[in-house]
């Protein structure tokens, strides 16, 4: 049976949420499923915008029959290539023998390579800027590419001003019956699941997210329709101001969050015992995180939330600790800047840790290091502890100053 939502007399969100997949991309792990939003505008003509995932296939088509209302679909508007938006294209090309394929150049290419399957005569090639009528409503076409893939574009409609922004403003979190971020909680629900997919799926563009927040800067949205996520109506600033945010690689508090890695627990100590030192100091937007505990996304999240991160890991085979090497990694690989870091190393003979790890942060943009990096050889003792109180002291001033 179908499950469609109207978000006015003439659009219908058509999409659906998959709960049992583990992992987004196969890589991030999902515990509150993710949705894949479809949305069916009818007017003289009528359009799809997206289609949706394999996983919810049967159900999506049943929604677009529905919302559809024995009516023949005109326009399928794609606005992502992305397979996870494209399950049910061959479907409705098969079911609607006149309906044609709404792209640009990029992604009629990354169609054909995708499907076998002839269009001769099935698509309309669009140009940034054009405008393409179904009546009364008239869809207008920006092409934001690389956010986070070459051929995205998001569709404007003109008449009721809502914006069909592909994956931008996208989250993970399946739907539960509540379309609309003013149906919920956003900071408490939600907040936490956009920003892990912003950092980790979107991350890497900020330059590009700028571009096209620039672009839609004279365009006046009064709703955004992401690929995944809630439907925002309302106080769309909200989102706005964070992806501005995001997308500048700026903190979004100040806030210190803690990264160890350890085998036998003492580097774990030393996170504590700093933790607590920096807690006694006044700093209590403060996390601890233990690398081999969490996923890498959950880290990478943070650190787009937080202004100041502390790094502590033991040296491992003259290198860094695998977990935190990852985490390295990622924060180069997702254009992690703009943050204030300290460095905690730990080393039974020859710790290079710290060396290491310096070596990594200095290829980000403006990262600031903290002299005070403090050096553990195997377990803390006295000395250790006083130099972990004054990177304490250090970290708190940078915090409050
Ligand atoms: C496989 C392995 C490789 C290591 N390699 C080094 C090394 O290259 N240099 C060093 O000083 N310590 C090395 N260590 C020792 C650890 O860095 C050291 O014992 C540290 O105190 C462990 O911290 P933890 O208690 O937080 O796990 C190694 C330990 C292991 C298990």
């Amino acid at each position: 049976m179908h499950v469609i939502r109207h978000i006015s007399p003439a659009i219908t969100w058509v999409g659906g949420s998959d709960r049992r997949l583990s992992r987004f991309e196969n890589l991030f792990p999902i515990p509150h499923g993710v949705s894949y939003n479809s949305y069916l505008i009818s007017d003289q003509k009528t359009a799809l915008l997206d289609t949706a995932d394999a996983s919810i296939l049967q159900r999506f088509l049943e929604n677009v029959s529905a919302a559809l209302d024995g009516r023949p679909l005109d326009y399928l508007i794609l606005n992502h290539m992305e397979p996870d938006h494209c399950a049910g294209i061959v479907a409705l090309l098969e079911r609607f023998p006149n309906l044609q394929l709404v792209g640009n150049a990029k992604t009629l290419t990354l169609f054909s390579q995708f499907y076998d399957l002839p269009l001769d005569g099935r698509t309309i090639t669009v140009q940034d800027g054009q405008t393409l009528s179904l009546g009364s409503h008239t869809l207008q076409f920006f092409f934001t590419p690389m956010v986070h893939w070459p051929e995205v574009m998001m569709t404007y409609e003109q008449s009721e001003k809502v914006l069909f922004s592909a994956d931008t403003f996208g989250s993970f979190g399946a739907l539960g019956g509540t379309l609309f971020a003013d149906e919920v909680d956003f900071a408490r629900d939600w907040l936490p699941d956009y920003r892990r997919y912003y950092a980790n799926i979107v991350g890497k563009y900020g330059v590009q997210v700028q571009n096209a927040l620039k672009k839609l800067a004279a365009v006046d949205i009064q709703t955004i329709c992401p690929l995944h996520g809630l439907v925002w109506r309302k106080d769309l600033n909200v989102l706005l101001e964070k992806y501005d945010l995001w997308s500048r690689y700026q903190p979004e508090e100040k806030a210190v969050a803690i990264f160890y890695g350890s085998m036998y627990g003492d580097t774990e100590n030393a996170a504590d015992l700093l933790a607590c030192a920096l807690a006694d100091a006044g700093v209590h937007n403060l996390a601890v995180y233990d690398l081999s505990e969490i996923h890498v996304s959950e880290a990478i999240s943070e650190i787009f939330r937080c202004s100041h991160i502390v790094l502590a890991a033991p040296t491992y085979n003259n290198g860094i600790y695998p977990p935190m090497l990852t985490l390295l990694h990622d924060m180069k690989a997702l254009n992690v800047q703009n943050r204030t870091v300290a460095l905690i190393e730990n080393g039974s003979w020859a710790p290079t840790c710290a060396k290491n790890m310096r070596a990594l942060v200095d290829e980000l943009k403006n990262m600031s290091v903290l002299e005070q990096t403090v050096t553990i050889r195997s377990a803390v003792k006295d000395a250790t502890r006083t130099d972990l109180l004054a990177l304490a002291q250090a970290i708190a001033q940078s915090v409050q100053g």
